[in-house]
Formats: C-alpha cells, sequence, structure tokens
C-alpha cells in the first residue's frame, strides 16, 4: 500500500496589520487581517525536510508588513493581488497564493459634531448594557457598554516610568493608544431618567474625552473620561472603567532598508495591559446591591 502527500498549503495566517497615512493633521486608518497561503512544489520539505522551495512564513508576513510601507495600501483586492503576483513570480516552485484579506472599519470620532483628525472608533461590535436591582420598593440601575474600541494614532506619550532590572519598554512621545472600553455607570436619584437619552450622551462624552484628551497614559485618559461623564451627566453617581490596553507595536523594517514613521504597525491581541478604575463623586448616594463587586 503506497502512501503519498495530498493537497497542501502554508503561510501566515491573520497578519494584524494598521496603516497610519498622514495628510497634514489629519491621519487616515487601515486595519487589516492579512493571511497569506502558498502552494507549488513542496513535497520536499514533507518527505525529507528539505526547505529549499519554504519561503518561510516569517518571510510572508515581512513581506505584507513591507508592502504596506512601500505603497499606499489601497482596495484590499489591489493589495491581495500584489502580495499574491509577487510570491509566485519571486518563488519558483510556488505556483499558487491565496491571500485573503479581512478589513476591520473605523469611524470618526464625532467632537462637537465634526470629524476627529486621528480618532476613531471601530465599527460593530458594540453593546449597551445593563443590571437593574430591585429590593423591596428601591430599584438601582447601572448602564453601561461593552465593546466600544477606540484609537487614536496620535495625542498619547508614556514616558517617565520606573527603568529597572527588567525594564525594556522604550519611553515614547507619539504611540498608537487603542482600548476596548468596557463602561458600567451607576445611577442615582429617581429612576425616571431618558434611559436612551442619558446612554446616548453619555457614550457621547466617553468618546469626546477619549479623543481630546492628550494621553500621558491610560490610566489618565480613563479618569479623564469617568471625569467628563460625571461633569456631564448628574444622574450618574460613579463610573467604573476597564480598559485594555490594546498595544500596537511600530513594525522594524530597517532590515530591509525602510524607515517607520509611525506608519506600520503590529496589532497585537495579547498580552495586553488591563487598566481599571473607578471615578465617583464626591457626594454619591450610597451604592445599592446592583453595584457590588458582580459588577464589573
Ligand atoms: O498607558 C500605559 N499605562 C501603563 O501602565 C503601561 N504599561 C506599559 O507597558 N505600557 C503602558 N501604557
Amino acid at each position: 500500500m503506497g502512501i503519498s502527500l495530498g493537497p497542501n498549503q502554508y503561510g501566515k495566517a491573520e497578519v494584524r496589520l494598521v496603516t497610519v497615512r498622514r495628510e497634514g493633521a489629519v491621519h487616515h486608518l487601515r486595519d487589516l487581517t492579512v493571511s497569506t497561503a502558498l502552494r507549488g512544489e513542496l513535497e520536499a520539505t514533507h518527505l525529507t525536510g528539505d526547505n529549499s522551495a519554504v519561503l518561510a512564513t516569517d518571510t510572508q508576513k515581512n513581506t505584507v508588513y513591507a508592502f504596506a510601507k512601500q505603497q499606499d495600501v489601497g482596495e484590499i483586492e489591489d493589495f491581495a493581488l500584489r502580495l499574491g503576483r509577487h510570491f509566485v513570480d519571486t518563488q519558483e516552485k510556488i505556483t499558487t497564493a491565496r491571500i485573503t484579506i479581512a478589513e476591520h472599519g473605523w469611524e470618526r470620532i464625532p467632537v462637537g459634531g465634526a470629524p476627529h483628525d486621528h480618532a476613531f472608533s471601530r465599527s460593530g461590535g458594540e453593546s449597551r448594557t445593563t443590571t437593574v436591582t430591585v429590593h423591596g420598593d428601591r430599584a438601582w440601575v447601572v448602564s453601561g457598554v461593552d465593546g466600544l474600541t477606540v484609537l487614536k494614532s496620535t495625542g498619547s506619550e508614556f514616558h517617565g516610568f520606573p527603568r529597572e532590572e527588567y525594564t525594556t519598554l522604550a519611553e515614547t512621545d507619539d504611540r498608537i493608544l487603542a482600548t476596548a472600553v468596557t463602561a458600567r455607570w451607576r445611577y442615582q436619584g429617581s429612576t425616571d431618567i431618558d434611559w436612551a437619552k442619558s446612554h446616548q450622551e453619555i457614550r457621547r462624552t466617553l468618546l469626546e474625552a477619549f479623543a481630546t484628551k492628550h494621553s500621558l497614559s491610560l490610566q489618565q485618559t480613563l479618569y479623564t473620561m469617568g471625569e467628563a461623564v460625571l461633569l456631564a451627566r448628574p444622574e450618574v453617581a460613579e463610573v467604573r472603567l476597564s480598559l485594555p490596553n490594546k498595544h500596537h507595536f511600530l513594525v522594524d523594517l530597517s532590515p530591509f532598508g525602510l524607515e517607520n514613521h509611525n506608519e506600520v504597525f503590529y496589532a497585537a491581541d495579547r498580552p495586553y495591559g488591563l487598566i481599571e478604575g473607578t471615578v465617583v463623586r464626591d457626594e454619591a448616594e450610597e451604592p445599592g446591591p446592583a453595584w457590588t463587586e458582580a459588577v464589573l
């Protein structure tokens, strides 16, 4: 009974690519997940471990990043065509390349009604939440938002942190700041509240604060966002925020003779910093049983 290798392919799956293109103060953001898969004369590596035809998946990933720097990504179809053509044309043993791209949509955060230059919110994936506790003749309402993903492509710094034996992080005065906001706010006073309007205004306030605060740390941004809600909305006693720091690492393109002036980023999904905190009004009503550790 003979045994042979059947259909096979290989590549780098889910390369997370974020690009920022600057037009004066206006930044244009692209967010793609790119997968490459190559086919061809690849029996040798499977049967004997001879890798002479195997363009490393690491090289495929680097190609995605280098191409994003060298030419505007443009339409994802064009970007995929350029990549696929490149792999087939440059690798003798590669006959077929399949490039799959998902583009993640971002919208400009409106500030005072005008689209912001460099602050964005991700389209979709967001939920509005509430937890209501009724006890006797009283009720407590805690509402919030999950998965409100936001990013600013400048206006964020992080420096001045302790440098000790295990510190490698470089100080930066210009980085991408991105997070998926989980927020909970505790209402006080009556339950005779226009919930929809309150939600809409709190959400708008959170977004505007994120967009406009020049950030020295995500912690500072967290406090500013909570404070802004308390300043704008008297019906809110307290705001809790859980903010994952969705790190965007500058891709080192220097091995390919390319400079990267905050243009091409690798969007890491884990691990991530998790910044959490509460901002509370001095004269806030006492929390009811809805506001225990069980909430957020
Ligand atoms: O805004 C930040 N806060 C931190 O606590 C932190 N830690 C880190 O590595 N990067 C950052 N960024």
